[in-house]
Order: C-alpha cells, then sequence, then structure tokens
C-alpha cells in the first residue's frame, strides 16, 4: 500500500480522469479523521500534478475546502477531507460501491422514460441543496454520477450520487486554462459557457436536460465531430424529439436545453417536475396523473429561491460560493467578484468561453457586447495531458481553440453567481391547447406501478434495465475523435424497444424565439400494432401469386394458348386411346 498524505493508505486505483486518478484507500490505523470511521475504506481523488503544482488551484483548493466539506446531502458524495500535502492534492471521499452512471449506460442500455426521470429527479435534488449553498457543479454528466448499489430483501437496488463538486472550476485556473479553454465536457457544455457569457446554477440545469435526454435514447442530442461541432450544436440547434419519448418527458427536456438560461427551470422545480412526469406517464397512471404530467410545463418555474435559504456563512473564505441571504442580483453583482482570480484581460469573461465567433443565435439569449479578442497563445501541456491514452470516452476537457476563431468575450464572469432569479412563470402558455385527454398515453412502453408516489426512493436494478434491444455499446466506443472526446454517437434508438402509443395532444409548437423550422407529422400508427413473424414474407408470396395469376388470364384471353390447348388435349387423347387399344389387343 502506498501512503499518500500522512494519513492515508492507497490500494488501488478505481479510475482515471482528466483531474486526477481515484484511488481506493483506507486511514492510517494511527491517525483518526472526523466523520471517517477506522476501518472504513474510501475513495481519493489524487489531482494530476499540474494541478497541484498550480499556486492558483492550491489557494482554489484551501478556500473552496469548507465548501466541499459541507456539501451533505443524500446523492452527493461526500468529501471528508482535502489533503494540501508537499506536491499532493487530494480529496479523500466516501468510497460508492458501484458503477457510474456512464458505464451502466453502456452496459444495461438506456433507462425507460420513468426510471430515467426518477433517476434524474434525485440529481435534481443533489443540484437543488449545491445551488442553495452556492455551489455550481459546471461539469454534470453520466461519469459524474456514481451508483450506489446495495442489496435490499434480495433485490440490488441502486442510489444516484453526485460527484466531483467544484472539481471542474478548481481545474479552471488560469495556470492551468489559458485565454483560448476551457474547462467541461463538450456533449454536456451549457451555450453560456461555450460561448463565454457568465455561468450560473442554469448551466448545471442544462446538463441535467442533456443527462435526462441521453439516459433515455442512449445518447446525448447534440453531436459533431469534433468538439467546436458540438459546442456549436449546443449554441445553434435545437434539440429535436426523439419519436419514442413521452410528451411529458420531453416538454423537461426542452425547458432545461433552453439557449436562454432564464427560461431554463431552477433545480428545485427540476426535481418535482420529474416525479410529477414519472407517475403521470405509467401504464396505471391515474388520469389525474396523466393530466399533471401533461401540464408540467407550469411546473417548470425558474429557481424559485425556496425561503429556507442559507444566509452568508460567517468567516467564509470564499464569499462568492454562499449566497448572500436575501440579497439579490444587484448585491451580488456590485460585490466585487472574488472568484476571478484568472489573468484575463480587463473586461473578458470567464475563461471557460471557446466559441468561436457565432452568428446570432435564434434564441432569446442576450447579445454580448464585443470587446477586444484574446490573443493568440501556444498550447498548454494540459492539452497533452488530455489527449493522453484514456480509458474512457467521457473527459472532462480543457479545450483549446484557434484565438482567430474565438467569440468576443464579454462581461465579467459570475461562475458562483446566484442562480437565476425567479422569472415569469413558464406555464403551459407557449403550448397548444390541450385537447381532452383520454386514457394514459404511454401505457405501451410503461412499466411503472400505479400511481407510483412522487418522492425520491431507492431504484431496484430491474427498474432501471431495458434488457431487451440495446444496441451493443457502439455508440460509446472510442473512435479516433480529437483530443479524447467522446466520438457522436450512432441514431437508432433501440429496434426492439417498444414504442408508445400515438401521443394525444399536438406537438407543442416550437418556441417563440427559436429558428422556424417545418412542423413534423407526428407519425400516425394504429393504437394496437401487432408483431406477426413473417407477415412481410407472407404479403410478397401472395403478391406473386397474384401477378402469376394476372399473367395466366392474359395468357389465356389474349393469345392463341386456349388453340394449343385444345391441340395438346387431342394429341393426349389419340395418344391415351392408342394405348387403350395396343393394351386391349
Ligand atoms: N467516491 C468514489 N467511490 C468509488 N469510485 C469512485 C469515486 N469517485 C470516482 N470513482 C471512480 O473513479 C473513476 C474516475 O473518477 P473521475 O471522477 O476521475 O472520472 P471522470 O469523472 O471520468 O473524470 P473527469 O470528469 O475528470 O474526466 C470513475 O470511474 C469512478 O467510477
Amino acid at each position: 500500500m502506498r501512503p499518500v498524505g500522512s494519513k492515508y493508505l492507497l490500494e488501488e486505483t478505481l479510475g482515471r480522469g482528466a483531474t486526477g486518478t481515484v484511488w481506493r484507500a483506507q486511514v492510517r490505523e494511527d491517525v483518526s479523521v472526523p466523520g471517517i470511521e477506522p476501518g472504513r475504506p474510501v475513495a481519493i481523488k489524487v489531482l494530476r500534478e499540474e494541478l497541484a503544482a498550480d499556486p492558483d488551484v492550491v489557494m482554489r483548493f484551501l478556500r473552496e475546502r469548507s465548501v466541499l466539506l459541507r456539501l451533505n446531502h443524500p446523492n452527493i458524495v461526500r468529501v471528508r477531507d482535502l489533503v494540501v500535502e508537499g506536491e499532493l492534492l487530494a480529496l479523500v471521499m466516501d468510497l460508492v460501491e458501484g458503477p457510474d452512471l456512464f458505464r451502466y449506460l453502456r452496459g444495461n442500455g438506456p433507462f425507460s422514460p420513468i426510471a430515467g426521470a426518477l433517476l434524474m429527479a434525485q440529481i435534481a435534488d443533489a443540484l437543488a441543496a449545491s445551488h442553495a449553498d452556492g455551489v455550481v457543479h459546471r461539469d454534470l454528466k453520466p461519469a459524474n454520477v456514481l451508483l450506489a448499489t446495495s442489496t435490499v430483501d434480495g433485490s440490488e437496488q441502486m442510489h444516484p450520487m453526485l460527484t466531483d463538486f467544484g472539481i471542474a472550476r478548481l481545474a479552471d485556473s488560469p495556470g492551468i486554462t489559458r485565454t483560448h479553454e476551457f474547462v467541461g465536457t463538450p456533449a454536456y457544455v451549457a451555450p453560456e459557457s461555450a460561448d463565454g457569457r457568465p455561468q450560473t446554477s442554469a448551466v448545471d440545469v442544462y446538463g441535467a436536460g442533456i443527462m435526462l435526454y441521453e439516459l433515455v435514447t442512449g445518447r446525448p442530442p447534440f453531436q459533431g465531430d469534433n468538439p467546436v461541432a458540438v459546442l456549436q450544436a449546443h449554441l445553434r440547434q435545437d434539440p429535436e424529439r426523439p419519436r419514442t419519448m413521452p410528451e411529458p418527458v420531453w416538454t423537461v427536456i426542452e425547458r432545461c436545453l433552453r439557449k436562454n438560461p432564464a427560461e431554463r427551470p431552477g433545480a428545485v422545480s427540476l426535481a418535482n417536475a420529474l416525479r410529477v412526469v414519472a407517475a403521470g406517464i405509467g401504464v396505471h397512471a391515474s388520469p389525474a396523473a396523466v393530466d399533471a404530467a401533461l401540464e408540467v410545463g407550469a411546473l417548470l418555474l425558474p429557481d424559485p429561491r425556496p425561503a429556507a435559504e442559507p444566509g452568508p456563512v460567517e468567516g467564509s473564505a470564499d464569499p462568492t460560493q454562499v449566497l448572500p441571504a436575501g440579497a439579490g442580483y444587484a448585491q451580488v453583482f456590485g460585490a466585487e467578484d472574488r472568484t476571478q482570480v484568472m489573468s484575463a484581460p480587463q473586461g473578458s469573461a470567464d475563461r471557460t468561453r471557446v466559441m468561436p465567433p457565432m452568428p446570432p443565435m435564434p434564441s432569446s439569449a442576450p447579445a454580448a457586447p464585443a470587446a477586444t479578442p484574446p490573443q493568440p497563445e501556444s498550447p498548454h501541456p494540459w492539452q497533452t495531458q488530455l489527449r493522453a491514452a484514456r480509458d474512457r470516452n467521457q473527459q472532462t476537457e480543457v479545450g483549446y481553440f484557434d484565438p482567430q476563431e474565438l467569440a468576443a468575450p464579454q462581461v465579467a464572469p459570475r461562475p458562483y453567481q446566484r442562480p437565476p432569479q425567479p422569472q415569469q412563470p413558464q406555464g403551459p402558455a407557449g403550448y397548444a391547447q390541450r385537447p381532452p385527454v383520454a386514457p394514459p398515453p404511454y401505457q405501451a412502453n410503461q412499466g411503472g406501478p400505479a400511481g407510483r408516489p412522487a418522492q425520491p426512493q431507492p431504484y431496484g436494478q430491474p427498474q432501471y434495465q431495458q434488457p431487451q434491444g440495446y444496441p451493443p455499446p457502439q455508440p460509446y466506443q472510442q473512435q479516433a475523435a480529437p483530443q479524447g472526446y467522446p466520438p457522436p454517437a450512432p441514431q437508432p434508438v433501440p429496434a426492439r424497444r417498444p414504442e408508445p402509443a400515438p401521443a394525444r395532444r399536438p406537438e407543442p409548437p416550437a418556441p417563440q424565439q427559436r429558428e422556424p423550422q417545418p412542423a413534423r407529422e407526428p407519425r400516425r400508427r394504429s393504437r394496437n400494432r401487432m408483431y406477426i413473424p413473417g407477415l412481410g414474407c407472407l404479403k410478397g408470396c401472395l403478391m406473386v401469386l397474384l401477378i402469376l395469376a394476372v399473367a395466366a388470364a392474359a395468357l389465356w384471353n389474349f393469345t392463341d394458348l386456349p388453340v394449343y390447348w385444345d391441340n395438346v388435349r387431342t394429341w393426349f387423347n389419340s395418344v391415351s386411346d392408342w394405348f387403350k387399344s395396343v393394351n386391349g389387343s
């Protein structure tokens, strides 16, 4: 066993990411660490040398210590200790026995919409708690959700736990990232992060929307040949509703993926909405639950700022990590942004900006004032690290882009500012009137129990599993992609996945500020679809027989065939008569 710091012994590697290596470890017998029972194994994330050698990262590490240690929620992996010793930076966490969600998805295929919604509801709970504490995750993705498994009454249960809080921000240091780089994972990066606008907790809600889409379909909504293409898709493309996705699930995803962060729901309302959706799309959902699910848009309000928000923590080293009690935006904006320790040019935005200049977006996102274009710099050694061979393909990236392509920077960043304030309710105003709803529309493929309670609950593995028809893990397999970015996944929805019954209400119209798109006619299908093996072959055979019959009739009527046929019969009769006469004699 390898010692790390003076208190821990590393046992074995659990995995490696862009920011460090995670080890299974133990506390030395002769020391005691608050919160860690003696003998209990822990997970230790040893940050990469580049990070540990960066004085700015060390400074952040120390400053954010109290915040990271304070995050305490059933769906957040608890950080127990931060080690800063010599050249070593490490986070000591609770050890989670179980796969991460990325691996689970790759091995088991997508979740049913109900299971996906309930899983994301728990992750939204975790986000709500951290946002209330002023902490934005900034790197939400399946690889950062660990599934704690336990056996209850003989069945395996899973419990999602969000990890890597604050790590993206730690890595987002001037010594590590440079003017044209960003920290994040392109498939999950919010548009405002991609083009350098200020980031708020809405970036996490965007990431949650991407994740929900991926949980239910098996692939993220925006893909491209390279990171820039993916980021451009985040900025410009509207996500497309998959054919098989229930309407309420799509409503939630579409709202989370709004280009304008102010139009996205807060994490609290997202969690509530997801539970309402899960309760209303099951086979046995009551009409009231179905109705509620179809009206879920009305629940997706921007951050409602619950009354029980914590005030500023006395003595907090980094006030921007903590929500000022009762403070509005003006107060936060008016305060000096102490997190801006980066040596960015005056007036530049968060250095997480990376995108090349984009034409004005169709969304209502506020236009950015132009500023001095950043100066070119040579690639940082950190990039070399990122290009190194990895055993995973959902790496957090520090991207580097041609400065000529960069978008003009904007106002100073507020990476940890208050989440968006409540705005006008984003109710169903923008949606078509809902026609009368009869029976639950998603009965065809939902297996949820009747009236599933809208509350967090442990997930049994069977609930999540989509045992049939999921394509093998090609969508996630590493392909030749620059900088280790996950390659675009193939499109197919699992072939044998049952489809939901046709939607009972018209497609909601595209949000007002989006580019007009040709309306897609919902595919009409019989309500009682049944798959009969060999039906296609049978139809083909019948068709061939029909053609032969028509051809024979035509030959008979329009050619001399009857004459030839009479001749043949005559010859046949004379031959048979001859045989009879021979036999008779
Ligand atoms: N607390 C933990 N308990 C058990 N395993 C963990 C824990 N934290 C991380 N791991 C495992 O370690 C591996 C690497 O974790 P890490 O967070 O570095 O990966 P990552 O999220 O893919 O990296 P990055 O986001 O930096 O690209 C993951 O596969 C995860 O399963």
